[in-house]
């Protein structure tokens, strides 16, 4: 059975993790379980239908969680269990370190925040199933450095983990059991798609007053709120633009974002011969969460596949930039790397808060990051206490910017 450390248990990723493990009996063990603290009723049913030792939250709250878990056991009449609570703002961070090198981290904890999980995941050799984009393109020179090994991240974001299944075709390293992409001189192009959001075809002056409700109405896709209005403003997109560029190694101009309404083909490669492979299915994150717990096997029946019995049609679109800049900006930061994208990821992190407080409006929210962007000047990160300085700045910048008070 493999170890599996899941951080983010209580949110959408988490959840469909364990959707996952449960429906491979004998597959899978979870060892530990990591969330901020804000769902303990649902950590602590977690906790005990899996028969979790270790539990890491950062609220101190062990006391409540405990009372919780023992609450559930006795109500289900599942065997107690020695377990251990961790708290404070490194007991992600640890649990991740509880992992074997055999193991698996799925690092499913939403925003920047979950960077250092991400770092000591790769230090203990394990797997790192990676849905916290931010972690990746905050950090990318860190976890770039922490990196154990080559493939030791597989890629749990669908765009990525279509690119990263279509890549396996094409040359790769010889001598290593897990298939590595070095294939990027065969590769002209990778194709990003994107559903486009909510508010897809209407132009910036459309824009000025749409809601927080309406931003949180994705067409396609069931995600925690942040991803969620991320879409809305395509500014998902954007950090998956430069997730691409540091997981693949490509140049920020051979990532091509393509509106595709449907959300069913989930991005791909197009080769230098002019071949095109995309990955499609019904939108659903099992599939890239099960790849990401059993890379590169595949596990049986994850989820329905596309079904050809009724005619249908996939729709393409370009990207309208002017109503959308989000794209634009991530290019220019991609290219500045260093210390730019953890900038663009902090900042916009405040004023996506601040829009769902209702303090900024929707065009504020690109506007403010591309000012915050604008004014900083790049430099090489070689310490997270350089990248932690430089994130402090990017988030009082922002909050001066949209007069929220520091
Ligand atoms: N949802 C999706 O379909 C997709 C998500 N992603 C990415 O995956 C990540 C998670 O997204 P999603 O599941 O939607 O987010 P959710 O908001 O649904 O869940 C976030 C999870 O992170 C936990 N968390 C927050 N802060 C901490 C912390 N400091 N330490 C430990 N856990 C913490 C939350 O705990 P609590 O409940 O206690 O607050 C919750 O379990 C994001 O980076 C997102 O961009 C990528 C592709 C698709
Ligand atoms: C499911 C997933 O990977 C999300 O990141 C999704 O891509 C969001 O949809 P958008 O394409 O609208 O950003
Ligand atoms: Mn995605």
């Amino acid at each position: 059975m493999r170890e599996v450390v899941l951080l983010g248990s209580t949110g959408s990723i988490g959840t469909q993790c364990l959707e996952v493990i449960e429906n491979n009996p004998g597959k899978f063990r979870v060892t530990a379980l990591s969330a901020g603290g804000n769902n303990l009723e649902l950590l602590a049913a977690q906790a005990v239908a899996f028969q979790v030792p270790t539990i890491a939250i950062e609220q101190p709250r062990a006391d409540e969680l405990g009372d919780l878990i023992r609450l559930r056991e006795q109500e289900t009449g599942v065997a107690q269990l020695k377990r251990q609570i961790i708290t404070g703002t490194k007991a992600s961070a640890q649990a991740a370190a509880t992992c074997s090198a055999s193991g698996v981290v799925v690092n499913g904890i939403n925003g920047g925040i979950g960077l250092s999980s991400t770092l000591s995941a790769l230090d203990t050799g394990a797997t790192l199933a990676l849905a916290n984009k931010e972690s990746l393109v905050a950090g990318g020179p860190l976890v770039n450095a922490h990196q154990q090994y080559p493939g030791q991240i597989v890629p749990v974001d669908s765009e990525h983990s279509a690119i990263h299944q279509c890549l396996q075709s094409g040359l790769h390293e010889r001598g290593l059991t897990m298939p590595v992409v070095t294939g990027r001189s065969e590769v002209r192009k990778l194709i990003l798609t994107a559903s486009g959001g909510p508010f897809r075809g209407k132009k910036r002056a459309d824009l000025v007053d749409v809601s927080v409700e309406d931003a949180l109405k994705h067409p396609t896709w069931a995600m925690g709120p942040v991803v969620t209005i991320n879409s809305s403003t395509l500014m998902n997109k954007a950090l998956e633009l430069i997730e691409a560029h540091l997981l693949f190694d490509l140049d920020p101009e051979a990532i091509e974002p393509v509106i595709h309404p449907q959300s069913h083909i989930h991005s791909g490669v197009l080769w230098n011969d002019g071949s095109l492979l995309l990955q499609a299915s019904p939108p659903s994150m099992l599939i890239p969460i099960a790849l990401g717990l059993s890379w590169p096997e595949r596990l049986s029946d994850v989820a329905p596949a596309e079904d050809f019995s009724e005619p249908f049609s996939w729709d393409f679109e370009p990207v309208d930039h002017e109503a959308f800049p989000a794209l634009t900006l991530a290019r220019q930061v991609a290219k500045q790397g260093g210390s730019a994208p953890a900038v663009m990821n902090a900042a916009n992190e405040v004023a996506v808060q601040a829009f769902r407080d209702r303090k900024c409006g929707f065009l504020g929210i690109v506007d403010t990051v591309r000012q915050v962007c604008d004014e900083h000047q790049t430099v090489a990160i070689t310490e997270l206490q350089e990248l932690l300085e430089v994130q402090t700045w990017a988030v009082k910048r922002a909050q001066q910017l949209l007069g929220l008070s520091a």
